[in-house]
C-alpha cells in the first residue's frame, strides 16, 4: 500500500509507545441530556454536573441524546462499507494536505505500514456544501453518515449552550457562530495485526483542537489522561452512550478553567472503529479566551488563533515528536 498518512493535529505511533499496558477503567459522569429540555431548576442541575465535570476530569458520557440506534448503527455500517473498499477506491481520496476538506489516510511507521489505523477525514457542516465531496461509495454512505452527522452537530449545539452557561457566559454566547462552526468528522478504523499478541497502540496520545469532540467507539479502546492522578484510564465503550471531551479551544475560550483532555487509543480487539465529531468556530472566526473570564487574578492564558492557524501549524510541525498545539498557544499566565 503506498497511501501514507498524516492525521489532524494527532501523532502516528512513537516507538516508544508501541506496546501499551491495560489500564484501570474509570466510571465518567454520565449525563443525562433529558434534563436539559425540562424545568429550569431541573437544567441548572444538569448545567451544574456538565460544568463538574468538564473542571474535574474534562470529559463524560452523555445518554438521551436522542440520536436513535438505527442511525447510530447505520454511521457505522457506512464506515465499515468505506473501509472495505479496495486500496484503489480509498486512493481516491488520499492526501497529505491537510487542508482538504476529505482526507484519506493510514498510519505509517517509519516507512513500514503495520496499519493499525486508517482514517478518513471529512468536514460536515454545512452539510450541504461538504456532503458531495464525501464518498460515494458504498451507494449509502453519504446519506447514513449524514443521517449521524446532523444528528450530533444538533447534540453538539446542546451541549455548547450548557457548557457556556456553567462558565457564567449565558447560554446562547456565540450560537450563531457554532452553528456556521466547523463539524470535522473522523472516522477511524484500526486493524491489529493478527502477529501481535501484545495490546498496541493504535493513536498516540494528543489532545483534540475543537472546542468539544463527540465520540462513538464501536468497542473498548479509548484511554485518558485522568487529571488527578495524572495516570492512563480506560474508557469503556458503551452501548447507549455516546463520549465527549473538552479540546484545546474550549481550554482556551474558557481561560483555562476547563483543560483538554489528552487521549489515545489501544488495541485489544482485532478490529475497531470510531467516528469522532469535532465542534468548533469557523475556519477563520478567532478562539479568544472570553472577556468575561479574564481579570486581574485570572489574566490571559493564551494568545488568540483560528481553525485555519491550527491547520497551519500541524502543516509545518511533526507531531511525532511531540509538537502540541494548546503548548503553542500558551502565554506567560497560564
Ligand atoms: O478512536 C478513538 O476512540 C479516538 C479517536 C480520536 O481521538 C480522534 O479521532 O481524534
Ligand atoms: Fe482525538
Amino acid at each position: 500500500m503506498s497511501v501514507k498518512g498524516r492525521t489532524i493535529g494527532l501523532t502516528c505511533i512513537p516507538k516508544s509507545d508501541a506496546r501499551v499496558e491495560k489500564h484501570e477503567r474509570i466510571s465518567l459522569p454520565m449525563i443525562d441530556l433529558g434534563g436539559l429540555n425540562q424545568k429550569m431548576s431541573t437544567r441548572s442541575l444538569v448545567v451544574e454536573d456538565i460544568g463538574n465535570a468538564c473542571s474535574r476530569l474534562g470529559c463524560f458520557k452523555v445518554i438521551n441524546h436522542g440520536i436513535s440506534k438505527s442511525v447510530i448503527n447505520g454511521a457505522l455500517e457506512a464506515a465499515a462499507g468505506f473501509f472495505a473498499l479496495s486500496e484503489e477506491e480509498k486512493k481516491e481520496y488520499a492526501s497529505e494536505d491537510v487542508h482538504q476538506p476529505v482526507r484519506y489516510g493510514v498510519c505509517t511507521k517509519d516507512d513500514r505500514i503495520i496499519k493499525p489505523r486508517d482514517f478518513l477525514k471529512q468536514y460536515a457542516n454545512p452539510l450541504d456544501e461538504w456532503i458531495k465531496f464525501w464518498p460515494h461509495s458504498p451507494p449509502d454512505y453519504r446519506e447514513k453518515m449524514g443521517k449521524f452527522a446532523t444528528e450530533v452537530k444538533r447534540v453538539a449545539l446542546q451541549l455548547m449552550d450548557a457548557i457556556f452557561e456553567s462558565l457564567g457566559l449565558g447560554k446562547a454566547y456565540t450560537r450563531e457562530k457554532l452553528e456556521e462552526g466547523m463539524q470535522v468528522m473522523t472516522v477511524n478504523n484500526y486493524e491489529k495485526s493478527s502477529q501481535l499478541k501484545d495490546l498496541m497502540l493504535g493513536l498516540a496520545a494528543h489532545s483534540d483542537y475543537g472546542y468539544i469532540t463527540i465520540l462513538l467507539q464501536s468497542c473498548d479502546g479509548l484511554e485518558i489522561v485522568d487529571k488527578n492522578t495524572n495516570t492512563w484510564k480506560a474508557v469503556p465503550a458503551e452501548s447507549e452512550a455516546l463520549h465527549v471531551h473538552i479540546g484545546d479551544y474550549l481550554e482556551v475560550l474558557s481561560n483555562g478553567q476547563y483543560k483538554s483532555v489528552v487521549h489515545r487509543v489501544i488495541l485489544n480487539c482485532k478490529k475497531r472503529m470510531s467516528i469522532a465529531s469535532i465542534h468548533g468556530l469557523s475556519i477563520d472566526d478567532m478562539v479568544i479566551p472570553a472577556s468575561q473570564l479574564v481579570d486581574e487574578q485570572h489574566p490571559k492564558g493564551y494568545k488568540d488563533s483560528s481553525f485555519r492557524d491550527f491547520l497551519s501549524f500541524i502543516s509545518m510541525n511533526d507531531f511525532t515528536k511531540g509538537c502540541n498545539f494548546i503548548d503553542s498557544l500558551r502565554t506567560d499566565n497560564s
